[in-house]
């Protein structure tokens, strides 16, 4: 008898905020070459010759600012989604970060160590991208092969299009829509535009007007036409006009063109164009984590109020609402069922 487990796997953070620990977490980050996808030598030019001279520092000051007595919010939410999600199956949950602890490998030797030999791997990323749920299953999949060649991963695929999230999110973000608000922005991380061409191996994206086409052949791994989907799902959910929403990209780093338009430059100028009450969400984010909590929260009301911006309202992340951990568990119920079918 095969027993069976789960793996929420999530990004992950430094281990503290202290500079040399970001310092190692950012270069296993940025090292990877699915996220920055330069040839060795550049990359490590880029990482290790420019970008860990003084990106630590500054990051380090960033995540003060969001981390609590319990760690970094992401892993603590992580946990506690594992914790839910444990009390509602009947298989061994654990969780494993793509860079720095607890790391995959260090979830899936924990699955193995109560005797699982078959595991349901679940990224915890809505939409695809390389940067994101494709570096996970490729890091699983080397670590399978060179430490545990007997077991079995399956993997859940990006859920982005799923009736059953799109409902979770569209229920969630009402619940938490202010009263009144003169716009709706979904912005989403960003990613260089080169790696959507570079993981569409339909070559029929061309970052226009394809990405919201119904049907073309590269929106299975498209991130742009996966986040606009959402978008799209979730308003028509919420019975709201075209007009009053935004769709934007952010956190982008270094000098390659980043998929537009950028969340920063949008925040600065949308309330002299009459935008004054912003209601502000980041679908790309199960958890918050950094990119929500202080680069949504924190900088970018700033940026919208220095703008001529009001009342600025940021809609948190599903983290461990109890409607999302049951989308999660009827997720992961379809894939572990799936290995009785092999
Ligand atoms: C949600 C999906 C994500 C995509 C796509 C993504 C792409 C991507 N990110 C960077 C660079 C950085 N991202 C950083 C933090 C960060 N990124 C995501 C998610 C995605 N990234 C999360 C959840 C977090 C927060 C982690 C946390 O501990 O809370 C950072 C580190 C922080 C900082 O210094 O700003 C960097 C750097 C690139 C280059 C990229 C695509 C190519
Ligand atoms: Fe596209
Ligand atoms: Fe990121």
């Amino acid at each position: 008898m095969f027993m069976k487990g789960i793996l929420l796997v999530n990004l992950g953070s430094p281990k503290s905020t202290a500079v040399p620990d970001v310092r190692e977490y950012l270069d296993e980050f940025l090292m990877d070459e699915k996220v920055i996808d330069y040839r060795w030598f550049f990359r490590a030019l880029l990482v290790q010759g420019i970008i860990l001279n003084t990106r630590p520092a500054k990051s380090a000051e960033a995540y003060k600012t969001v981390w609590t007595d319990e760690g970094s919010p992401l892993i603590v939410i992580t946990q506690k989604i594992q914790k839910k999600l444990q009390k509602l199956v009947d298989v061994p949950v654990e969780i494993g970060m793509r860079y720095a602890q607890p790391s995959i490998e260090a979830g899936i030797q924990k699955l193995v160590d109560q005797g699982v030999s078959e595991i349901v791997l679940f990224p915890l990323y809505p939409q695809y991208a390389m940067s994101t749920t494709e570096t996970v299953i490729e890091k699983a999949e080397e670590v399978r092969k060179k430490k545990f060649p007997g077991i079995k991963i399956n993997y859940i695929q990006p859920f982005y299009n799923r009736e059953i999230y799109i409902d979770c999110l569209a229920e969630s973000i009402r619940e938490k829509l202010p009263e009144n608000f003169d716009a709706l922005q979904f912005s989403y991380h960003g990613v260089p535009e080169r790696h959507i061409y570079k993981t569409d191996p339909t070559n029929t994206c061309n970052l226009n007007d394809c990405c919201s086409r119904e049907n073309n052949p590269s929106h299975q791994f498209c991130y742009r036409h996966q986040c606009f989907d959402v978008t799209n799902s979730v308003i028509k959910k919420l019975g709201l006009p075209k007009e009053k929403v935004m769709v934007t990209f952010q956190s982008r780093l270094g000098k390659d063109k980043w998929m537009e338009p950028y969340t920063d430059e949008t925040l600065e100028t949308i309330g002299k164009k009459g935008v004054k009450n912003l209601a502000i969400v980041c679908p790309a984010f199960v958890s918050d984590c950094l990119e929500t909590l202080e680069e949504i929260s924190v900088e970018g009301k700033h940026q919208f109020e220095h703008g001529g911006g009001e009342n600025f309202h940021y809609i948190p992340c599903l983290n461990d609402e109890d409607r999302w951990i049951d989308v999660v568990k009827i997720l992961c119920e379809e894939k572990l069922n799936e290995f009785y079918l092999v």
